[in-house]
């Protein structure tokens, strides 16, 4: 537990592009501390100072491969790694009573089921996109979706990001499908068309389609476009910068505190449910 009242943020997978982003969004917003700093074993940035390795001087956080005793003195952990490292930490998180934000992509169903066990314990905000642009864009493609019958317009999610991204299509494609999937009142999974190639056919009616696009440092771009007869919708987003995501995760921690154990989404966070 912190002693200043500040909230004692760890970060995990503090050398990765979000973890340094992460470092230096805690250092600039009121009410949170950086209360540790973990990466795997064998990390070459084991012992370095986080706030040094994030551009923003020393803080005295050395980087550490064990996340228990860091997550024991903490009240809560940024986490943007991996879908292993993310189910066990959202273990440890559970077992200590604390803040877990997920902002990890790519996670399976039964990854998912896990974090959804371990939230009987830690308090999970957990979302494929954590700034309030996308989550207000979701809104739209909601109402959007829900306006639209599906007889008549198309939907296809579009996105692009950076060369070095492991996973597609990209977690907020997905959570953008969710949104798109609950205005048309249908599960998203079997409606959902991740891939093409060949003679595929003409499309399906009512189905949502996605395409993927990696190159450059391209930090993450996402159109949904309706497609009609004669006219087509398209809504966008264009993340310029990661602390957008990053100052998302902190405000997610902070208003975390205060609630009891569950699994919470940035919507909640945002008051856009
Ligand atoms: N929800 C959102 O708003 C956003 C989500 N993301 C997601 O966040 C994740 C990370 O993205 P990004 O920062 O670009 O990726 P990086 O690869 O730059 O960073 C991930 C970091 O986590 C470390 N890591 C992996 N496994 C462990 C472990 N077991 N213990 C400790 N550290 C570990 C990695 O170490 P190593 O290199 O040694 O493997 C690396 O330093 C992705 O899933 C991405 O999609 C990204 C931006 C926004
Ligand atoms: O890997 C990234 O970089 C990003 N991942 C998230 C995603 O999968 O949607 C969020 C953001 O677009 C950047």
């Amino acid at each position: 537990m912190s002693e200043t009242g500040d909230m004692g943020l760890v970060v995990v997978g503090a050398a990765g592009r979000m973890g340094q982003t992460l470092i230096r969004a805690i250092h600039t917003m009121p009410g949170a501390r950086v209360a540790g700093a973990v990466e795997r074993p064998g990390s070459p940035y084991l012992g370095k100072d986080a706030g040094e390795l994030a551009g923003i001087g020393i803080i005295n956080v050395p980087i550490s491969d064990d996340p228990l005793p860091a997550f024991a003195k903490a009240d809560g952990v940024l986490d943007f790694t991996a879908p292993a490292a993310t189910v066990e930490f959202a273990g440890y998180a559970a077992q200590a009573r604390i803040v877990h934000v997920i902002g990890t992509t790519g996670c399976s169903a039964d990854d998912n089921a896990k974090i959804a066990a371990a939230a009987r314990h830690a308090t999970i905000v957990k979302s494929g996109n954590m700034s309030l642009g996308v989550n207000l864009l979701a809104v739209l493609v909601e109402q959007a979706a829900r306006a639209l019958d599906g007889d008549d317009f198309d939907i296809e999610i579009l996105e692009m990001h950076h060369r070095h991204k492991v996973d597609a299509p990209s977690g907020t494609a997905l959570l953008l499908g969710e949104a798109a999937a609950a205005g048309r009142e249908i599960p998203l999974a079997g409606n959902d068309v991740r891939v093409r190639d060949g003679h595929t056919g003409v499309r399906k009616p009512g189905t949502i389609g996605f395409a993927t696009l990696r190159g450059g440092s391209v930090v993450g771009d996402h159109s949904v476009v309706l497609a009609g007869t004669g006219e087509r919708i398209t809504l966008s987003h264009h993340a310029e910068d990661r602390a957008i995501f990053a100052r998302g995760a902190v405000k997610a921690a902070l208003w975390a505190r205060a609630k009891k154990p569950g699994l919470y989404s940035m919507r909640d966070v945002l008051g856009l449910s």
